[in-house]
């Protein structure tokens, strides 16, 4: 093979739980990647680390087995801004994906261009320094004069340190922002302390700014497989902010270290944090679906 994954890798789970929840008609894993393989799909000589392969025919099985309709997929760091695997899959989903894609201050108008023909609809800055080493701020401020005329958005990860010192620049951002994960909370803090609380001021005092609910798996300390530490933060976002929330299953979830999440499992959290028929509808399809299908 082109690549060796890293020795400690966890491989996605090859046969996740049929969820007890099954989502309403059109739903969305707004959150998600493809890797590779990389012998078609190099990853990028930048990256911080290899992945297993995960390819577009696992996702789009997983996306029918948990019983949504589309997907968002999303540039992760191990393939840098080369997005060839991601317009790869965008191509082949008919219409049912849309990307995020990575791109350099340098993308060309042809390379957006095709980027969007492709179903791309915003770019992603990634600030988690385990991932990508950042750049000034002058460097994702030139990204976005070049993709706002496209009317793309600007997808941001960062860990929950980063707010503050960042503060100035994420609420300057002039397009749709969408934090991913919540912006990482500690969840063993109170979700009514000043932590969160800041990231809750973010969103209410700016209303450009949306927040992914997703990624238990990452934040939780109770861990699997109810993560039931993480319910309290995503549910606040979702009945504070209905309208500007997004969930996905982070498909083939990267660096996890302590296990592999079951899929189903992760859908089942939907309905702790999205407690009635309508939250769960603009959480899972109105929310997705205006935001990038234009709908
Ligand atoms: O997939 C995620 O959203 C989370 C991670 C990885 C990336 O986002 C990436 O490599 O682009 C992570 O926390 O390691």
């Amino acid at each position: 093979a082109a690549f060796q994954k890293d020795a400690n890798w966890l491989d996605w789970c090859a046969a996740p739980s049929k969820p007890a929840f099954v989502p309403p008609p059109g739903a969305v894993d707004a959150h998600c990647h493809v890797f590779g393989p990389g012998d078609e799909f190099p990853y990028a000589p930048e990256r911080k680390y290899t992945p297993c392969d995960a390819g577009k025919a696992q996702l789009f099985a997983l996306r029918d087995f948990l019983g949504f309709e589309r997907n968002v997929i999303v540039q992760a760091t191990c393939h840098g801004a080369d997005n060839r695997a991601l317009v790869d899959a965008l191509q082949a989903a008919n219409g049912r994906a849309r990307g995020v894609a990575t791109v350099r201050d340098t993308v060309t108008d042809a390379e957006l261009a095709e980027l969007h023909a492709a179903g791309v609809r915003g770019v992603r800055f990634n600030f988690v320094r385990r991932l990508v080493d950042p750049k000034p701020d002058a460097y994702y401020r030139a990204i976005i004069e070049r993709i706002a005329p496209l009317g793309w958005h600007v997808v941001i990860y960062f860990e929950a340190a980063d707010l503050a010192e960042r503060w100035g620049f994420f609420t300057s951002l002039p397009t749709t922002v969408v934090v991913d994960h919540m912006g990482r909370p500690d969840v063993r803090l109170p979700v009514e302390g000043p932590e969160f609380q800041r990231f809750v001021r973010l969103m209410d005092e700016h209303p450009n700014v949306w927040s992914k609910v997703s990624c238990p798996e990452r934040l939780s300390v109770s861990g699997p497989p109810g993560y039931d530490d993480v319910v309290p933060f995503a549910r606040y976002l979702v009945e504070r902010f209905p309208d500007r929330v997004l969930w996905g299953t982070d498909w083939p979830h990267p660096n996890m270290i302590s296990h592999m999440p079951d899929d189903g499992k992760l859908v089942d959290f939907i309905p702790r944090i999205a407690a009635s028929a309508e939250l769960q509808r603009k959480l899972l399809v109105d929310n997705p679906m205006r935001l990038y299908w234009g709908a």
